[in-house]
């Protein structure tokens, strides 16, 4: 549909000639047969969800038939009031939504999508800026441009000068070194980082760019200058831009070539921007001259909950809209929508060149060292994590060394050894959990978001988060093992030495895999500290240091058997007692050796070796488990038509 000689179309409406009817028709159907600039059109979108409970289930039908259509270096509108489905079409367009029942029909290029090489072609810029806040403007669009443009057609200079351009048409050049920055770090404005978050979309040369709210939160210069940016690159780059707005000002609203006014669902008006005053005028809806007209429309297609009286009258009001503008559509031969069986049978399933694209972009190792580059930055950055990581184990290595200084060989040693041990499973534990999960947590909206739009494998980010999680780990709590070791005086010897830190490690990354688990099956942070924080607590419960396991009630001695904390515990002790002659004070229960200590605290079930492939074994468990939970959970599942 176009806006010229829109007039008299609305003259047919109501009640023109047949011929001049006629004629439009023709016209509009003329235009029809060179529409190859549509990139993107739909028919008959009906969006349907299941409410309430098992055995009280409704259907709500959240889109009504909705139809239209894009064009290449067009900048479209979704205009509603809140709820009114603005967000559902823009996501059931852009192939992002989420569970539900979609039908109707979505045509890319005249062809049905596929969607992979869709996501290849289209982009999506979310409501939140989701971008690692401790990067520069500069390092966050280098990043995405290595990640997102493959290999093969770009060489190193050309993604560089991918970056300069997108910088440049965004007007980011004065905010090309500053971080992004996020509530604790000062950094961009919140107007750039809209834009870096468009930039990071725009890297790939998108077709079809959809927008979910880029203006909420902006003030209205900010907003105005984010409109009209987009606009420009929408000619420019010769993409259709389709974005969800909140109650545009007069000027940003004039900036858009057409606009989609929904309301509960159902489309109010879809059509050039310059023709919608008109068209609503020829219905008997005139805007006041002074007036906002993206107000007017807004306040026309809102219910009015203020009283059952206004309620009831603007419910009238809404259906009397969308009726009216059904039938002014079913007038229009070119209105997507009419005709949709013809149009459904002329075309291939699937003739998108872009299908013929591969799933991922570049080799699995460029890919994983492209993440871990960026991982080890943002980690070297991210001051509070990084010395969590390495100053808490050095003063608790040498706090804890200080308290035990040199243990003797008596009786009261060995409670003191035991100690000594259980304080090591422990640091193998929650401090090197909780500050890894929270950053870990962090990140997962990020991570969906990147994923969804096809950046990386799962694999290589979990490569990455791997060899960057697990190193930092292992040098701190290397200090913590050799202040404790030292300071307290532990059984001397070098295999002893080694083979506890061996144990430690073992444990500390099986801590690590099961923080993968939560961090990535568990989508609330605060969910997983609580989960996480039981699970723990129970491992460190049933070492055999609080409760011998002979006489743990049979209904629960199988924990021991899933606790990495347990094997790594029997094993530390048989390392630190094996061999060891004490000797026994009189008032106090006797140990003539250390193998005895060993046998009564029921640490002797397995050998060192056996608990360490014990170890080992849960370790790869949890290991390939979080990998599972990351590639379920970051890859929404989502519904296409
Ligand atoms: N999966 C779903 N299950 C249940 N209700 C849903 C679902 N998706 C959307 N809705 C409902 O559909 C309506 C439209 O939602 P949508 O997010 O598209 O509105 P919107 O116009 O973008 O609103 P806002 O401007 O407030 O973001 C809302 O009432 C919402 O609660």
């Amino acid at each position: 549909m176009d806006g010229a000689n829109s007039k008299n179309k609305f003259y047919a409406i109501k009640g023109g000639s047949s011929a001049t009817l006629q004629y439009h028709q023709s016209k509009l159907h003329s235009k029809l047969q060179c529409d190859s600039d549509v990139i993107l059109r739909w028919n008959e979108l009906n969006y349907e969800v299941r409410l309430g409970t098992k055995g009280n289930q409704q259907q709500r039908t959240i889109l009504h038939g909705t139809s239209g259509q894009a064009k290449t270096g067009e900048i479209i509108a979704i205009i509603g009031s809140s709820g009114a489905g603005k967000t559902t079409l823009l996501n059931a367009l852009s192939g992002r939504i989420v569970g539900g029942r979609l039908s109707g029909q979505i045509l890319f290029r005249g062809a049905k999508r596929h969607p992979g090489s869709f996501k290849r072609v289209t982009a999506y810029v979310q409501q939140d800026d989701l971008m690692h806040p401790l990067l520069t403007v500069q390092e966050t669009l280098s990043y995405a441009s290595k990640l997102r443009l493959p290999n093969n057609q770009y060489s190193a200079e050309q993604k560089a000068e991918r970056v300069n351009t997108v910088i440049r048409q965004l007007r980011l050049e004065a905010a090309r070194n500053t971080k992004i920055g996020d509530a604790a770090t000062r950094g961009v404005s919140g107007g750039e980082r809209k834009r870096v978050s468009i930039g990071t979309e725009l890297l790939t040369d998108p077709r079809l760019l959809f927008l979910d709210e880029p203006t909420s939160g902006l003030d209205s210069n900010s907003s105005e200058l984010v409109v009209e940016l987009v606009k420009k690159v929408s000619v420019e780059q010769g993409l259709a831009a389709l974005m969800t707005i909140h109650q545009p000002s007069a000027r940003i609203f004039n900036i858009f070539d057409k606009v989609i006014l929904l309301s509960q669902g159902r489309v109010v008006y879809f059509g050039p921007t310059s023709t919608a005053i008109e068209y609503f005028a020829n219905i008997g809806y005139q805007c006041p001259v002074h007036e906002n007209p993206a107000d007017y429309f807004t306040d026309l297609m809102t219910l009015d909950y203020r009283s059952d009286d206004a309620l009831a009258r603007s419910k009238i009001r809404v259906n009397e809209l969308s009726n009216r503008f059904a039938g002014y559509a079913s007038l229009q031969p070119d209105y997507p929508g009419n005709g949709r069986k013809q149009l459904a049978m002329q075309l291939p399933a699937d003739d998108d060149p872009a299908s013929k694209c591969p799933t991922s972009h570049n080799s699995w190792f460029y890919e994983y060292a492209t993440l871990a580059r960026r991982d080890w930055v943002n980690i070297i950055r991210n001051t509070s994590f990084f010395l969590s990581q390495m100053v808490q184990p050095l003063v608790m290595g040498l706090f804890m060394g200080f308290m035990y200084f040199v243990l003797g060989n008596d009786s009261v040693s060995v409670q003191n050894r035991l100690g000594v041990l259980y304080i090591i499973v422990v640091q193998g534990t929650f401090p090197i959990f909780m500050p890894q999960l929270a950053v870990f947590s962090a990140e997962q909206g990020i991570t969906t978001r990147e994923r969804a739009s096809a950046s990386y494998r799962a694999s290589t980010y979990y490569a990455s988060k791997t060899t960057t999680f697990i190193p930092i780990a292992l040098v701190a709590n290397t200090i913590f093992y050799a202040c404790i070791y030292f300071i307290s005086g532990l059984a001397l010897s070098v295999d002893k030495f080694f083979i506890g830190l061996a144990l430690f490690h073992g444990l500390t990354s099986v801590s690590i895999s099961l923080m993968f688990v939560f961090g990535a099956a568990v989508q609330s942070v605060e969910v997983a500290y609580v989960l996480s924080t039981g699970v723990i607590t129970t491992q460190l419960l049933y070492t055999g240091l609080f409760a011998n396991f002979h006489t743990v009630s049979q209904a629960l001695r199988w924990i021991r058997w899933l606790n990495p904390v347990y094997y790594a515990y029997a094993a530390l002790a048989q390392n630190e007692f094996r061999g060891m002659d004490l000797t026994c004070s009189k008032d106090m229960q006797c140990y003539e050796s250390g193998d005895q200590v060993v046998k009564s605290y029921g640490l002797d079930q397995f050998t060192i070796g056996q608990n360490g492939l014990f170890i080992v074994a849960i370790g790869a468990i949890f290991y390939v488990g979080g990998y599972a939970c990351l590639r379920w959970k970051a890859k929404p599942k989502f519904t296409w038509i």
